[in-house]
């Protein structure tokens, strides 16, 4: 079988994208996705990202990590997808979609989107860390020497050994010379680091802010692929009004064959 694909990539979290407003792609098939994932044996990417017609909202964003296994909520891959429906001629500058964590608005401004992410009820202490989830489950913790930190062993240790099976990313995170922050993520169902992280960045921001290590509910963040920029209002420790923004590019489209 044959299938037109694309690839788009948000601050270096990249993904396979493919228009399945057809409902014709065997999305159950875990091992096909895992393969068009690997970086191999494969088209290489972070994640698949399926974009489908619904009944409500512009469209719908379904999200497999590398695993090939459907996951909770992407914030790059949510911005990536705007990016594609709107090359797709599905939307104009603006959209509401429907995402597996609920109904997201998002915005474009030339490659940049400013998508706007669930509301945040509770980012809860653990021990020297925080835990909170922003669409998908994120682990935050300041380290010391973020560029030379072991982020794979260590995160893998706290994905497995702290948050079990289920899993949660993990993100170490050190203040810049900027007055934003540097994040390092380890991503679950990736198992690996990437580049960026959307949700992780978002907790990341957050967290910061619930730690009094920033005063600003605007927060320029640096992950290893690109900038990005969080937003948000807070009232009572719940977090609304939260975008994420950030640049998001196709980088190139090719047919798959399997
Ligand atoms: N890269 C993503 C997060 C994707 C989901 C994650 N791997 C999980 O399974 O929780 C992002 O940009 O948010």
């Amino acid at each position: 079988m044959e299938y037109t694909f694309y690839k788009y990539q948000g601050t270096g979290n990249d993904f396979v994208m493919i228009d399945n407003r057809n409902n014709q792609f065997p999305k159950d098939n875990v091992e096909l996705i895992a393969k068009l994932c690997n970086r191999r044996f494969g088209v290489g990417a972070d994640g698949l990202i399926l974009l489908e017609n619904d009944e409500n909202t512009d469209f719908k964003m379904m999200y497999f990590n590398a695993d090939g296994r459907e996951s909770s909520m992407c914030g790059n891959g949510g911005r990536c997808i705007v990016a594609f429906a709107h090359f797709l001629g599905v939307i104009g500058k603006e959209t509401i979609f429907v995402a597996v964590d609920g109904v997201h608005e998002a915005i474009i401004e030339n490659d940049v989107i400013s998508l706007k992410m669930v509301n945040v009820h509770e980012v809860k202490e653990k021990g020297d860390a925080l835990f909170m989830n922003t669409g998908s489950p994120h682990h935050v913790q300041l380290v010391n020497e973020l560029k030379s930190f072991n982020v794979v062993k260590e995160g893998a240790r706290l994905r497995y050994g702290v948050y079990g099976e289920k899993g949660s990313n993990i993100n170490f995170v050190e203040k810049n010379e900027l007055g934003g922050f540097n994040i390092r993520t380890y991503e679950r169902g990736v198992e690996d680091e990437t580049l960026s992280c959307g949700t992780g960045v978002t907790a990341v921001a957050l967290g910061m802010y619930h730690l009094g290590r920033t005063n600003e509910n605007k927060v320029r963040v640096r992950a290893l692929g690109g900038h990005l920029e969080v937003t948000f209002d807070v009232n009572n420790g719940v977090y609304s009004n939260i975008f994420l923004k950030g640049e998001a590019k196709q980088v190139f489209k090719g047919e798959l064959s399997w």
